[in-house]
């Protein structure tokens, strides 16, 4: 359904000296920077797929959702989404995709979305009663029935984020690119959003490409990822795998000693010297001491914790996903 070979964008920007002076001599030697916010970038993704795009700030995420959409032209490279070549802007291929930008509105403001999303039918020409089935299923499976004649400004950030996905599949897109949609809201709203996007994919097999910093969102919606930073895929398969990458094959032990007789906390048993000997160890205000170890070492530093000293509280962890992203990162 996607098929991306090298696409490459550079930005070129006026690098402004400081100051007034600055300003002034920019006028006559104006100096700029170019930036690869993506670089030979290529992937395909099969109809139906939900894939998990990640990077860091600045990677280049939302500029190739751009390209892919035909909101702005690769500088080399080409993209081609069911069929259709994005940059064309062809009518034909705005019918079969949507752009969801969790940080901009597409819905109008002083209107109640039930009103945006006619003004939507009507510029879709959507027939009636196919209009009235499709908004019905979204309103249902969202639960927004009683917000539709609320003007947009006074909804919730969550409510509007589950008004603008509604307005950007009412021409029942077969294509959905969607950069942070769980952006701010709530945790009960983010697990919303993401219930419905489950559910909305596997009804109709619609392909999806998710960016999200939000690590649960990918983690329980997106089998495969790719990974890119600088500009630049550093990574593309099933998100499993990366999980058991060097840094997720480490553990995280964490542990309370046990409150002496008039101690605050008992951690006499843990000193320093302890602690150094044990790699990466923190220890919080509240006295809980954290220690990241290999897996395979994990039962070995659990038991001599134990036997070390008396221990009110011990779990162990997988390192958060975010930190494995991270290690992938910071190794480039
Ligand atoms: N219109 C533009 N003009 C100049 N540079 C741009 C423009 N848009 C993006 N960039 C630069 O391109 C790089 C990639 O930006 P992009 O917005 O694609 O990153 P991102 O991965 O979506 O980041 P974030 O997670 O912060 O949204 C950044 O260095 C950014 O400054």
């Amino acid at each position: 359904m996607i098929e991306v070979r090298q696409l490459t964008r550079v930005f070129r920007t006026y690098k402004k000296q400081p100051g007034f002076w600055g300003g002034v001599k920019g006028l006559f030697h104006r100096q700029f920077e170019d930036t690869a916010a993506a670089r030979d970038v290529s992937f395909d993704i099969k109809e139906g797929e939900f894939v998990g795009f990640l990077g860091p700030n600045g990677a280049g995420k939302t500029t190739t959702l751009k390209m892919l959409s035909g909101l702005i032209y690769p500088t080399s490279g080409t993209a081609r989404v069911g069929g259709f070549d994005p940059s064309k802007r062809e009518n034909a291929y705005r019918r079969i995709f949507a752009l969801v930008l969790g940080q901009k509105n597409q819905l109008w403001w002083d209107l109640p979305a039930i009103e945006s999303f006619h003004l939507i039918r009507a510029i879709y020409g959507l027939p009636a009663d196919s209009f009235k089935a499709t908004l019905d299923e979204l309103v249902a499976l969202l639960d927004v029935g009683h917000k539709l004649n609320v003007m947009v400004r006074e909804l919730s950030l969550g409510e509007r984020m589950k008004m603008e996905l509604i307005a950007a599949l009412l021409h029942r897109p077969r294509v959905l690119f969607l950069d942070e949609p769980t952006i701010g809201l709530d945790v009960v709203s983010q697990k919303a959003v993401r219930n419905f996007l489950r559910e909305y994919n596997q009804r109709h097999r619609v392909t999806i490409l998710l960016t999200s910093h939000y690590m649960a969102d990918i983690k329980e919606l997106c089998e495969r990822v790719i990974v890119i930073h600088k500009g630049t895929k550093i990574y593309d398969g099933a998100l499993a795998r990366l999980e058991t990458s060097s840094g997720a094959r480490k553990k995280i032990i964490s542990f309370v000693p046990a409150l002496a007789e008039g101690a605050e906390v008992a951690s006499a048993a843990f000193p320093d010297t302890w602690q150094s000997q044990h790699g990466t160890t923190s220890r919080a205000p509240d006295g809980k001491f954290t220690l990241t170890v290999p897996g395979d070492k994990v039962v070995a530093v659990s038991q001599e914790v134990l036997s070390t000293g008396p221990v009110a509280d011990i779990t162990i962890e997988d390192v958060p996903l975010e930190d494995v992203i991270a290690e992938l990162f910071q190794s480039r």
